[in-house]
């Protein structure tokens, strides 16, 4: 049989075959990736093949099959293990709040650069707009225009109020969306204003604890009404950040990428180089301070992450 992983714990997979059936997996033999060690080599978005086991309703899962993109998370201890947090995705949204907690340009900027290095289409919904005062209101235009001058469409919801979630709701139609952002932003909020079935999450939550199984849940899809799903990575601030060379990090800043060929060197690193067509653009307000300022932070690998 064939499926669509829908939600994995790293032991047990769940497996939606395209009749809207689930079936709870696991894996046989090894799944390899050239390069890195998985601990959970496989991820919610992938096509799968299964067998269903005798006297069972569960399955042993024995294919994968090829996968459009996919988004690794590196383990902070040890360096050379990885697991696979989502594939096959069309867009990575990241909630963003300006209050209650305010999310930093610095955790924006990078999250965007790990989507330009998957090549996955990023968008950005500020939440949480109920809790804006005026100046509030100021400051999220001053942040949606350094967003939407550089191609990064930005949205503006209320989770709780309902507020432009049907705006949300038609760019998500028919794509398989990536949702991401600090804890307390309203990723839940906003998963359950999407979804008709508020009690969803929990149910599914539930049925598993009953099962006895392992219940950390890395990542977890949702079926979207009007078709379409997201995939949330509870407990998981950030895309797991990939090793990207110094050297073409300049790349996945899209305003510095339109620029470079201007510049007088090959091989410019626009930090200090002379006739740097990125200097240039910014010493004419051309590219945003707090942009140039995440780009030489990612450079010397002096994250903050705030
Ligand atoms: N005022 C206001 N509060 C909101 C809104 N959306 C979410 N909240 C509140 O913010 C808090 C965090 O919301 P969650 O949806 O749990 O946030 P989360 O991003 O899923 O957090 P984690 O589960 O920790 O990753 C809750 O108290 C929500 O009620 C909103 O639009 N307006
Ligand atoms: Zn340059």
């Amino acid at each position: 049989m064939q499926g669509l992983i829908t939600k994995s714990t790293g032991s047990w997979y769940q497996v939606q075959t395209p009749d809207g059936e689930r079936y709870d997996c696991r894996i046989k033999g090894k799944f390899r990736i050239k390069g890195i060690t998985t601990t959970n080599p496989l991820a919610v978005g992938d096509v799968v093949n299964f067998d269903l086991e005798p006297d069972q309703d569960t399955g042993v899962i024995n294919t994968l099959h090829q996968r459009k993109n996919y988004i690794i998370r590196k383990s902070i201890n040890l360096s050379k293990q990885a697991h696979i947090l989502a594939s096959n995705l069309d867009l990575a949204l990241l909630v963003v709040t300006l209050a209650s907690p305010r999310t930093s340009l610095g955790f924006i900027d990078r999250f965007l650069v790990t989507a330009e290095a998957y090549d996955i289409p990023a968008v950005l919904v500020f939440n949480k707009l109920d809790l804006f005062s005026d100046e509030g209101l100021a400051i999220l235009a001053d942040y949606k225009s350094i967003y939407q001058n550089i191609g990064y469409p930005c949205y503006q919801v209320s989770a709780l109020k309902g507020t432009n979630v049907k705006e949300v709701q038609d760019l998500l139609k028919d794509k398989v969306t990536l949702i991401s952002g600090h804890s307390g932003v309203g990723k839940s909020s906003l998963i359950n204003a999407l979804l008709p079935d508020l009690d969803l999450r929990t149910n599914e939550i539930s049925d598993w604890s009953d099962k006895g199984m392992h219940t950390t849940t890395f990542a977890e899809m949702f079926n979207l009404p009007q078709g379409g799903s997201i995939i949330d990575t509870p407990g998981i601030r950030e895309l797991g950040v990939i090793d990207i060379e110094k050297e073409v990090l300049a790349h996945f800043f899209p305003e510095m990428r339109e620029r470079m060929h201007d510049c007088k060197f090959n091989n410019c690193q626009h930090i200090n180089e002379p006739g740097c067509a990125v200097l240039a653009a910014l010493e004419n307000e051309e590219i945003e301070l707090s942009r140039y300022e995440s780009y030489l932070s990612i450079y010397n690998k002096n994250d903050t992450r705030s």
